[in-house]
């Protein structure tokens, strides 16, 4: 299946990380700073290369000579050269900055982690170690490690890298304690996932900007302090480092106030540079997912290309007869100066019995757009403007519970994880009659009638066994069928299918397809099929919404999108998600029917035998 990333241009113009490195790019301060950082390491790097001299080396006779073509930048007290020093003392400084902040990093993030997963005594433990930590005068442990151990700079820096460890910590730790409840991580932990990988693969991710943040500046406080360090003569003297041409031109600041001159604006170039290259990166990653960031020629495009679904009104140029009015939603999260806008206004509809496809690439808010529908933004997240009407009811309006009631009943809703939306402790059939029971407050046997009835419709060879499964003991195909029995079990008029096939194999992938259409044809119910996936667009919708960016591009009906799309944007798709092979025709033969009372769903001829 082709995912989205391999859309060209366009697409490629709106990808979170592609955007962020060009926001970066685009800071005239940020970029400023890297380059000056990779000329520094650059220096660094090649100083033995150079050709310069020796920067130890000894010549009383070129003592303070002002610079010349021998001494770029003169020479110090000893006759030694300030340009060899500069670039050779520029080794130690990073080198010793990088050992402290390596060492803080992997004792901070590490224990961040750890303590903010799982919590427990070693959140206790670590978060007092960590306050002590912060309370200790760092100056003074320094010297007192100088007293006892002598004046190594390396020795000193890897203390200073132990007392920086609550810089990640904190970070670290307060991240994953707000993502921890997500509900990705939940379904990551249902679905089986070793806590190892979902650190890895879920709360990493999450902590991986403020790290690199943070990283930015400890090298600038880790290079500041170490230059002090050796100011103050904590490391070895004779090797030659920033701090100590500060120690040197200080002394020497009455006859030759140049000598301090240069290590002082080497310490402060880099650190300047590594403090605005910190903020480069924080600036870039907060401006991620704005709407100033999508190219101007994307938003052209979008905001010319069907101005009516742009409307913002509620109900505007919507049919009457329509199930399903979406008019000028806008999904945000946050509030006020925070507030970050995911979806700019947009309005389709979606008449009964009909199978609207919501087509777009990742990110394009599809997901925000039918979780918006049921009610299920994720925390954070509200509908700050537009109108959602569903059988003229105005559902933006409506309290929780009332949302809550129409759940399940008149919308239903299939997800993307069938594995993650089961849970594990519940048997399957537990799991099915219980809303029957509640929603249609029928009897338990009648309600395991039906419960295994629609089991045999929707596929499933031995209804009986699956009904007494826990969710582990079936296949991912078999979870999902078990789903869709859920989602049709009090006859919804409108099903949310959310890329209901990504997570099977492709032979389960079209046994769930067609069992999605049959179903559909037999209860007349409207769908909003959510998928990236043209494949399966031309397989079952009517028509076709595409989105990008927030944004519908494009809506029409499946076979003029897939034969003529009037955007670049659904054309570029296509190329790139459109899978060989013919359009199989459905025959939407009375597809009408509105009728909310369940009704006995024919019995498979696969589950008869
Ligand atoms: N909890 C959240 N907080 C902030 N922004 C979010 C949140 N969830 C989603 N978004 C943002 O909303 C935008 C749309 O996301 P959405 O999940 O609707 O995309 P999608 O089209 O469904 O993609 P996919 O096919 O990958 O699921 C993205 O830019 C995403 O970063």
């Amino acid at each position: 299946m082709t995912l989205p990333t391999e859309v060209p241009t366009a697409v490629e113009d709106v990808a979170p990380r592609s955007g962020v490195v060009r926001r970066f790019l685009r800071n005239p301060l940020g970029l400023a700073s890297a380059i000056i950082l990779a000329l520094i390491i650059i220096a660094a790097v090649l100083v033995p290369v150079l050709g310069l001299p020796d920067p130890n080396a000894v010549n009383l006779r070129d003592a303070m000579k002002p610079p010349s073509p021998q001494h770029l930048l003169g020479a110090d007290s000893s006759g030694r050269d300030i340009l060899s020093r500069l670039l050779w003392g520029s080794r130690i400084n990073l080198l010793g900055a990088a050992l402290a902040v390596v060492i803080a990093l992997i004792i901070g993030v590490s224990a961040g982690l750890i303590a903010g997963y799982y919590g427990g005594w070693f959140d206790s433990i670590s978060s007092w170690f960590n306050n002590f930590t912060m309370a200790l005068p760092g100056i003074v442990v320094l010297l007192a490690v100088r007293a006892v151990v002598g004046p190594s700079v390396w020795i000193a820096m890897a203390v200073f890298g132990v007392l920086l460890f609550p810089g990640f910590f904190r970070v670290v730790r307060g991240a994953v304690q707000t993502v921890r409840s997500e509900l990705y991580v939940d379904a990551a932990r249902v679905s089986g996932l070793s806590d190892f990988r979902i650190i890895g693969r879920h709360i990493l991710t999450v902590v991986r900007a403020p790290v690199i943040i943070q990283i930015a500046r400890l090298l600038s406080i880790a290079i500041a302090i170490q230059a002090g360090l050796e100011f103050l003569g904590v490391s070895d003297s004779s090797t030659a480092s920033w701090g100590s041409m500060l120690n040197d031109g200080f002394r020497k600041i009455t006859l030759n106030p140049i000598l301090i001159l240069w290590p002082a604006l080497a310490v402060g170039l880099v650190c300047m540079a590594l403090v605005l290259f910190a903020n480069a990166v924080r600036d870039a990653l907060e401006d991620r997912g704005k709407q100033g960031n999508i190219p101007r020629r994307a938003r052209k495009a979008t905001d010319a290309a069907h101005p009516q679904e742009q409307a913002t009104s509620a109900g505007a140029l919507q049919p009457e007869s329509a199930l399903l009015s979406v008019a000028g939603l806008k999904v945000a999260y946050g509030y006020g100066r925070t507030e970050k806008e995911v979806v700019h206004g947009v309005t389709f509809h979606v008449e009964q019995g009909e199978v609207l496809g919501l087509v777009g690439e990742s990110g394009s808010g599809k997901t925000q757009t039918a979780f918006s529908i049921l009610g299920l933004l994720p925390e954070g997240g509200h509908v700050s403007a537009g109108s959602i009407l569903f059988d003229g009811q105005e559902l933006t309006s409506l309290s929780e519970t009332q949302r809550a009631s129409l759940r399940g009943t008149d919308i239903a809703y299939i997800p993307q994880e069938p594995m993650s939306n089961l849970d594990p402790a519940f048997r399957i059939g537990y799991q099915l009659t219980i809303p029957l029971r509640k929603r249609l407050g029928i009897s338990k046997e009648e309600a395991t009638r039906r419960a295994l009835a629609l089991l045999a419709r929707v596929g499933i060879v031995d209804p009986e066994k699956v009904f007494k499964s826990y969710p582990h003991e079936i296949s991912g195909g078999m979870a999902q069928r078990v789903l869709i029995a859920g989602a049709v079990s009090c006859n919804p008029r409108l099903l949310i299918a959310d890329e209901p096939t990504t997570a099977l194999d492709v032979t389960v992938q079209a046994e769930v397809l067609d069992l999605l259409r049959d179903l559909q044809r037999e209860t007349g119910m409207a769908v909003i099929m959510v998928t990236h996936n043209f494949g399966v667009v031309a397989d079952i919708c009517d028509r076709v919404a595409v989105m990008q960016a927030g944004r519908i591009v494009e809506i029409d009906d499946v076979d003029r999108i897939l034969s003529q799309p009037s955007q670049d944007y659904t054309r570029r798709l296509l190329d790139s998600m459109l899978e060989d092979g013919p359009v199989r025709p459905y025959p939407f033969e009375d597809a009408s029917s509105t009728d909310n009372t369940p009704v006995e769903l024919p019995v498979s001829a696969e589950a008869k035998e």
